[in-house]
């Protein structure tokens, strides 16, 4: 069995497999543009973030139904229990399905239906992450949120995804204090196309509590020193990098570098369906590229549970802590 971990940057709409796109895709009567399952897999040959996201949105025109979403969700929470994931902390995306006349009801419904029965059927507790697109406007969040208050019992927090350069965190702080008003946990992707200044806005603007992504913070040393000292967690994605070319390869991915800086790093699979892996094979992938020992993926494992929003359910925590320093590595 593999480490026990949890997974904290998983975007849901990222995890339709090509083989999924296209049974639902019948199912709805959607064409998609590709004319088989193959033709959509050579497809994901990304040169950059903007280009993986065309495909993510066109992908989406599938989902449709309440039924769709948890079919989704279901199928991924399957392969995250056989990589290892013991809770999933899981981003969707409303507006992406608003635009297309899907419900915020068929979404979080659906989604619902699913990560409601997770614990006993996959064994993986979960909590849900709205997030915001930011190449869409502040005001478009704010009416997002709004949409969203008859379902704040079942969203956890807020986050901040698509295209970053060129929308900064401050674009979106009204939204972020509204929803901090709510008791909304804060999170946004920063730092992943985008300078480092964006990392440093999403803590002092958004008031952001963990930094998806937080990769090029490495170009800000005193940036690091503070994401050090004050313990704040970054969701980092390999595999994800690599596909969307933040790095030219794995071999030369800063993480050893962060860990040895003293961040807390976590490891996640961003977009499974589309970069190559779930969370397991990108724990897998620092171990056999990176070379990281025991020691580091433990501590990968570790802070994946002490950065998780768990603070409703401390024993559980604590179980899932003791389940990660009990774990023996295959010889
Ligand atoms: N890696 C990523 N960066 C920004 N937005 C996204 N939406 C889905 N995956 C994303
Ligand atoms: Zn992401």
């Amino acid at each position: 069995m593999p480490i026990p971990k949890a997974e904290l940057h998983l975007h849901i709409e990222g995890t339709l497999e090509p083989e999924l796109a296209f049974a639902l895709a019948e199912r709805n009567g959607v064409t998609l543009p590709y004319a088989s399952v193959d033709e959509l897999r050579a497809a994901q040959a990304f040169d950059d973030l903007q280009s993986f996201l065309d495909l993510y949105y066109a992908c989406m025109a599938v989902l449709r139904t309440e039924r769709d979403f948890e079919d989704l969700a279901d199928a991924y929470l399957r392969r995250a229990a056989a990589q290892g994931v013991r809770h999933a902390e899981i981003f969707f995306d409303p507006q992406a399905h608003l635009s297309r006349g899907v419900g915020m009801d068929a979404v979080v419904d659906g989604l619902w239906r699913a990560l409601s029965r997770s614990e006993e059927t996959h064994g993986v507790s979960t909590r849900l992450i709205m997030c915001f697109l930011r190449d869409e406007s502040a005001g478009s969040a704010m009416e997002t949120l709004e949409l969203a208050r008859p379902y704040l019992d079942r969203i956890t927090g807020i986050g901040l995804d698509s295209a970053e350069v060129g929308h900064p965190p401050a674009k979106f702080r009204e939204v972020y204090e509204a929803a901090a008003a709510l008791g909304l946990r804060r999170v946004a992707h920063a730092g992943e196309e985008g300078p480092a200044a964006y990392v440093t806005e999403a803590l002092d603007v958004l008031g952001v509590e963990r930094v998806d992504h937080g990769l090029r913070c490495m170009e800000d040393p005193e940036l690091v020193e503070r994401l050090v000292r004050e313990r704040i967690p970054l969701t980092l994605c390999p595999l994800s990098n690599v596909r969307l070319r933040a790095v030219d390869v794995l071999e030369e991915h800063p993480l050893p570098a962060m860990l040895e800086a003293g961040l807390v790093c976590t490891v996640n699979s961003d977009d499974p369906a589309y970069f190559g892996g779930y969370a397991g094979d990108n724990f897998d992938a620092v171990r056999d590229r990176l070379g990281l020992g025991e020691d580091r993926l433990r501590e990968l494992a570790r802070n994946s549970f002490l950065a998780s929003f768990l603070e409703d359910d401390e024993e559980r925590r604590a179980r899932y802590l003791a389940e990660v320093e009990a774990y023996e590595f295959p010889a």
